[in-house]
């Protein structure tokens, strides 16, 4: 059976951003990532340093995992990485789905695979300036059409004007996608990331300009949401 590269599988914890935050979920966090956004809060399930942490893991395996974290009572599992999407999980959603579990998955929009149908939920998250990322249009386009009757969702995070400024110019370019607002972290990059205290103040700032520059815009079709997990959790890994 073919493996897939994981760097952790934890909870049962909430979702702690976007469309399903609040929601009882184990994550399924695959390792390797197409993209190097400079902000990224989970770097070591991108950068190729960390592989000696990551597990190659069968289907079954992650499902084993799974099923032992939540006790066998099927919930929502949010696959995210990394690209989750430059891998295959159509095995092991087929697994799930057998024992009445639900698929989420959180992607750049960068890889379109077909199984996206099989998700109840896809979140596109298409990268702002900010990331030193570009977005590939045609390829984000392939995502959503592959997602045909999957949920899909679109979640911007926004760290400065400019990314606040391109996220309008995407959300009226998707007018039917439901969109999501996320302000940025700060996050140390690995291994001091963890213990390093969060700058509560800084994303509080950040959340509070974000609505006020939304609102004072009369911009009212996105949720405006910060991480929640980081809120109450900072910057711990596993959950
Ligand atoms: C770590 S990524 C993994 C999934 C996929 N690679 C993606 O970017 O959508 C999960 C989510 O966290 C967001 N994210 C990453 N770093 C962040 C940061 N420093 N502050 C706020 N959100 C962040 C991403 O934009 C994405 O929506
Ligand atoms: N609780 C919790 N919610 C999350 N939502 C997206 C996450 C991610 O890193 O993809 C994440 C995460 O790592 N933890
Ligand atoms: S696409 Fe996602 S996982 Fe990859 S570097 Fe960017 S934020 Fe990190
Ligand atoms: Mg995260």
């Amino acid at each position: 059976m073919n493996r897939l590269r994981i760097a952790e599988i934890f909870g049962p914890t909430i979702q702690g951003e976007g469309a399903v935050i609040g929601v009882p979920t184990v994550f399924v966090r695959a390792g390797g990532c197409d993209y190097r956004c400079s902000w990224c809060d989970s770097l070591h399930a991108v950068d190729s340093k960390f592989r000696h942490d990551w597990k190659m893991m069968s289907a079954a395996d992650i499902f084993a995992e799974v099923e032992h974290l939540s006790g066998g009572v099927p919930l929502a599992v949010s696959l995210s990485g990394g690209n989750p999407a430059i891998q295959d999980f159509s095995p092991l959603i087929a697994l799930g789905h057998a024992k009445g579990y639900r698929f989420v998955m959180e992607t750049q929009g960068s890889v379109a695979q077909s199984w996206f149908s099989d998700l109840s939920t896809l979140i596109l998250s298409p990268k702002p300036p900010s990331s030193g990322e570009t977005v590939d249009w045609a390829k984000f386009d392939d995502c959503i059409n592959q997602a045909k009757q999957a949920e899909t969702v679109m979640k911007i995070v926004i760290f400065d004007e400019a990314d606040y400024d391109w996220a309008r110019n995407v959300a009226a370019r998707y007018p039917d996608l439901p969109l999501y607002l996320q302000p940025g972290n700060h996050t140390p990059p690995p291994p001091e990331a963890e213990d390093a205290e969060i700058d509560m103040d800084g994303i509080m700032h950040r959340y509070e300009w974000l609505i006020d520059k939304t609102l004072g815009d009369h911009w009212y079709t996105p949720t405006i949401l910060p991480q929640l997990h980081v809120l109450v959790w900072g910057n711990k890994r596993g959950v």
